[in-house]
């Protein structure tokens, strides 16, 4: 379990987190979503006790990180695969952390496998690793411990198509047997292929979270006419926020019937009346990382 509890962080002068609430539940994968800069690494440091939160408070498997008996055997941690120790060989890295955290050797051949790191990619020194290989070592580091749960940021960058499959049947499969995962993307695509939960995060505030199916339902009305100029101004007359789809569709922060009395109301013949599950959580994602959503004009 991760609990985050109004956590908040000023950085620079300005709150870059501002009252982040959301629990992770064993047995799931929660996507944390958000453009660059939204404020998903600071939020993760706070949770992993690598920052001081000015408010709110963090926990994993119900007590502060810092506190738990050897966390490093009950939470694996990826935040920044590109800071791993360069001049280490794959093989010799982990074999140090192993020994830190009192894992047997054996483990670490295991866990190279498991990530798809060759003898060869083993023995090489981590400067000489690409992207996609120190995530892989990153996750193996995580994994080491055989932990409960892993909190993981940007685990999929660097990592090709086949790695990203990969990556989310790993994740998948960890979450199946009980643990707890909680990784951090800005691709909505890969978040969505694997969380049960999607947690949005826009300019350090929570926009929105659920199941990828409840946040489609809230995701609003879309609508079109052949004459797209008269539904707009029938749209913006009864007040509604929406923004356009070109060809004459808006997608509209209401429900289908308000969207419908609005059109009938201006004397509009529709089209397409309907929830909006046909734009997408990908147009979900921008409207609400968009700071603000542009009125009807
Ligand atoms: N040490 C710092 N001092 C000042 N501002 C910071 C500091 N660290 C981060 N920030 C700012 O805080 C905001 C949130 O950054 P954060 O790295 O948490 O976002 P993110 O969602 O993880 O984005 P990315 O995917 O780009 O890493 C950004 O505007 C960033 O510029």
């Amino acid at each position: 379990m991760i609990e985050s509890d109004g956590l908040t962080k000023r950085l620079g002068g300005r709150t870059v987190v501002s009252d982040v609430t959301f629990r992770c539940e064993p047995g799931s994968v929660t996507g944390f979503l958000g453009p660059n800069g939204a404020g998903k690494t600071t939020t993760m440091r706070m949770l992993c006790d690598l920052s001081e939160p000015d408010g709110g408070s963090a926990r994993v498997l119900g007590g502060r990180y810092r506190e738990l008996p050897n966390p490093g055997r009950r939470v694996g941690i990826l935040l920044d695969a590109a800071a791993q120790h360069a001049g280490r060989r794959g093989r010799e890295a982990l074999a140090v952390s192993a020994q830190t955290i009192g894992v047997e050797e054996r483990r670490v051949d295991e866990l190279l496998t498991r990530v798809g790191l060759d003898r060869s990619a083993a023995r090489k020194r981590v400067r000489q690793y690409s992207l996609g290989m120190r995530q892989r070592l990153g996750l193996a580091h995580a994994l080491l411990g055989d932990p409960q749960v892993l909190i993981l940021d940007e685990p999929a960058n660097g990592l090709d198509p086949e790695g990203m499959r990969w990556m989310r049947e790993l994740l998948r499969d960890f979450a199946d047997r009980g643990g707890t995962v909680l990784l951090s993307s800005h691709l909505l695509r890969e978040v969505e292929a694997v969380a049960d939960r999607i947690v949005i995060i826009g300019d350090g505030k929570i926009v929105a979270q659920g199941t990828p199916d409840e946040l489609l339902r809230d995701a609003g009305t879309l609508v079109r006419a052949s004459d797209g100029v008269r539904l707009r101004d029938a749209l913006a007359a009864a007040g509604l926020t929406a923004r356009s789809q070109g060809d004459g569709g808006f997608l509209v922060d209401a429900e289908p019937e308000q969207v419908g009395r609005a059109a009938l109301a201006g004397g509009v013949v529709l089209n397409r009346l309907g929830p909006s599950e046909g734009a997408g959580l990908e147009q979900l994602f921008f409207d609400l990382t968009t700071p603000t959503p542009e009125p009807v004009r």
